[in-house]
């Protein structure tokens, strides 16, 4: 695929020359750093004493297996290219005998899924099967997604076209291991949120139906389906009592007419339960506020109902994203995970006797393991099972052994396991370092804190470059996308995308700048308050005062040209950096704008009603005033804009649309551009040559440097 790079090159203004000896020798490339595995999709199952997870290295995705009773760890998956094919979803099921995985990208609203090769044959997402024991290739089950074992891990359910169909798997002798799929039942609206009985003889479901969704269960026997406490709601996140009798599930208030979706917002949400042989319901709790969605969105597991016969759900209705407990015969609400932090990834052994999880309890920058008793009648106390300068996420418990995805400053996202207790960890995979990663020469960032214009403490990551002498040299301003995300002081969690800017910064600060990673207000981990910030994004960019003080700061280093400060960031962050240059080209002599938004009034009208921020007609102005696109006039400084056209999140035209504005006033723009790869690049080359181009243009801009030649294409 021929990558098109159109340079509308113009020499720009380069204010102090900055000294040639100050750009130190790159000790490592671009693709060094990127080439460390990066493990995600960590799943277990406890009772078949397995886990199984997808490394992803230089593109190349694969799917490994531990066996936690023999030690044995299997490759089940042989994919041999950087073929832009995500793999996500894993389960396994109970007998251990098999694992499946979704391989390729949802559908769009045109039904199609990305095709970032240019696949002439086009792509499509579907479920796959494999068996554990690596006995053969895997099994393309069908199109579609949402996989679910049965109980017995006899039945799979999976999810297409919003009906649930169901194979039978046979034993793997036979020549025909599994049954041709078929349609499980039909039902009206999208059927998600699946979930097999504990007796494998019923499935729970969320039928989704446009302004509500109902809460159903089909009798595979009696072929019939009982709707849950109908109402007009949006009801979600079903789960089984664990003698099957009940389901629980959060009730959110149904959609009214002109409603628009946004992120940033919060709204109200209720706890219920409900009988499955009469399907009557009724509420056990609500939140006192707006404190639902978020809480709903960002967990894998919204709601559980325990062994030990607990309901454990997220609200963040106390300040902070925690987990309670409340009885499912209501009654005494429980905070589980008290305190001036956030929980995130959770697990409850089938015992029910303990929760684990991720939190950012007394490490505010970090990820690390907790677990607090789930039994008895003592208080809550939280119990730290990690600690230190590592990111521990995604706890999962098989045995007495903590398995968790693990990372540090300078490693990649890898796969640990202790016993339940221990101080020390072992880094199950990799099981050796990637040949080309640079671990000695990246440098570890240090906390700084700031305070903003209007008092709000900010957070960031300082990266220096290893060269000691004080020297005056250019700095970077790097900021996250979402909003709602944090970076930290080590290899981020979340996927690719972050992790793949956290290694860039490592490189950056390797070329001799000074490199801040900005947590600015609207981001998580520092309280609901932090993260819905007033007048943020499209409703006055209330975040941009964090990213003027961070430039303060900068300028107030002494090893900082403060007539060299560079803006760099990708989706949300390419909208600050956008911002920026609009704003501030005085400040900030220039930028890279990575699949950024730059008219949130267009958005809020082209890219779905609201634009994803609820941005009604009688906001249209001050979202407008909140976007770069609002005036060109004052934008000076030279711009490098990077895009893939078939973006799901923020439409390429936004990209289109600005640097035409740009050209237009003669600003000094270069553009590269991936025609059919996605927001979040699924490409890893498109990532190199990213960074690359980022490299190039920073080089040129900040350190009066010609660009490098861009390596040749694998
Ligand atoms: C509806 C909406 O805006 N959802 C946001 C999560 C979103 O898509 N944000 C993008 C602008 C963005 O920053 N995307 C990536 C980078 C992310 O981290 O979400």
């Amino acid at each position: 695929m021929k990558l098109l790079f159109i340079g509308w090159l113009t020499v720009g203004l380069g204010g102090l020359a900055f000294s040639q000896s100050n750009s130190l020798p790159g000790r490592y490339s671009i693709e060094d750093v990127l080439s460390a595995p990066y493990c995600t999709g960590l799943v277990a199952e406890p009772q078949a004493g397995r886990i199984g997870w997808v490394s992803t290295q230089e593109g190349v995705r694969s799917v490994y297996i531990h066996n936690g009773r023999s030690g044995q760890t299997t490759k089940l998956t042989n994919y041999q290219t950087d073929d832009g094919q995500d793999i996500s979803d894993l389960h396994i099921s109970a007998d251990g005998r098999w694992l499946t995985f979704v391989r390729g990208g949802a559908k769009n609203g045109e039904g199609v899924s990305p095709n970032p090769t240019s696949n002439p044959a086009g792509a499509e997402q579907a479920v796959y099967l494999v068996p554990t024991d690596g006995s053969r290739a895997p099994i393309r089950v069908a199109p579609g997604n949402h996989p679910a074992f049965s109980p017995t891990g006899k039945r799979l359910l999976f999810a297409q076209g919003g009906q649930v169909h169901l194979v039978e798997l046979a034993g793997l002798s036979t020549d025909k291991p599994i049954t041709t799929p078929s349609r499980l039942f039909t039902a009206r609206g999208f059927q998600t949120d699946f979930r097999w009985s504990p007796d494998g003889g019923r499935v729970l479901f969320s039928s989704v139906r446009g302004y509500h969704n109902f809460i159903g269960v089909y009798d595979l026997s009696q072929k019939a389906i009982t709707w849950i406490a109908p109402g007009v709601d949006r009801d979600q996140a079903p789960v089984w009592s664990p003698d099957g009798k009940q389901v629980a599930f959060i009730r959110v208030p149904g959609k009214k007419h002109g409603e628009m979706e946004n992120v940033q917002g919060g709204h109200p949400f209720a706890i219920w339960v409900a009988d499955v042989a009469t399907g009557e319901g009724r509420e056990l709790w609500h939140s006192p506020a707006d404190d639902g969605g978020f809480a709903q969105d960002y967990p894998a597991e919204p709601l559980r109902w325990t062994t030990t016969n607990k309901l454990l759900f997220f609200s963040e209705h106390e300040g902070w994203m925690h987990l309670y407990a409340l009885p499912p015969t209501g009654g005494k609400l429980t905070d589980l995970t008290p305190g001036a932090a956030e929980a995130e990834e959770t697990f409850v052994p089938a015992d029910g006797r303990y929760l684990y999880y991720s939190s950012n309890l007394n490490d505010i920058d970090r990820r690390h393991i907790w677990r607090v008793a789930l039994t008895g009648n003592e208080a809550v106390q939280p119990e730290p099972l990690t600690t230190g300068t590592g990111i521990e996420t995604d706890p999962v418990v098989v045995g007495d052994q903590l398995f968790y995805r693990s990372a540090s400053w300078n490693r990649s996202t890898g796969i640990a396991k202790r016993r339940v207790g221990d101080t020390s960890e072992t880094l199950l995979f990799p099981t050796e370092a990637a040949p080309r990663f640079p671990a000695q020469a990246l440098t570890e960032p240090k906390q700084v804190i700031f305070k903003a214009a209007d008092g709000v403490e900010v957070h960031a990551q300082l990266f220096l470059p290893g060269s000691t002498t004080q020297i005056s040299r250019p700095a970077l301003i790097f900021m996250h996308g979402g909003p709602m995300r944090q970076m930290l002081l080590g290899w981020h969690y979340r996927g690719s995308y972050y992790a793949n800017a956290y290694a860039i910064n490592q490189y950056l600060a390797s070329q001799g700048y000074v490199v801040l990673s900005v947590n600015y207000r609207a981001g998580i981990g520092y309280g609901r308050a932090f993260r819905r910030a007033d007048r943020q994004g499209p409703r006055g960019a209330s975040e941009y005062q964090d990213i003027l003080a961070a430039a303060k700061y900068l300028q107030s280093r002494s090893d900082v040209n403060p007539l060299k400060i560079g803006l760099w960031g990708g989706s949300y962050g390419g909208y600050l950096t956008a911002l920026g240059l609009a704003r501030n080209s005085d400040l900030f002599a220039c930028g890279v704008d990575i699949h950024g938004v730059h008219d949130w009034a267009w958005r809020g009208n082209h890219f779905s009603p609201g634009g994803g921020w609820a941005i009604g007609e009688a906001e249209a102005k001050v979202a407008f005033e909140s976007s770069p696109a609002f005036n060109l006039d004052f934008w000076r400084s030279p711009c490098l804009f990077v895009h893939a056209d078939d973006d799901r999140n923020v439409t390429f035209a936004e990209t289109v649309d600005l640097v035409q504005k740009l050209r237009d006033k003669g600003v000094p723009t270069e553009v590269l551009i991936f025609p059919d790869d996605a927001h979040s690049f699924l490409l890893h080359k498109n990532w190199v040559r990213t960074y690359q181009a980022l490299d190039g243009f920073f080089r040129k801009q900040l350190m009066n440097q010609p660009e490098k030649p861009l390596t040749s294409e694998k």
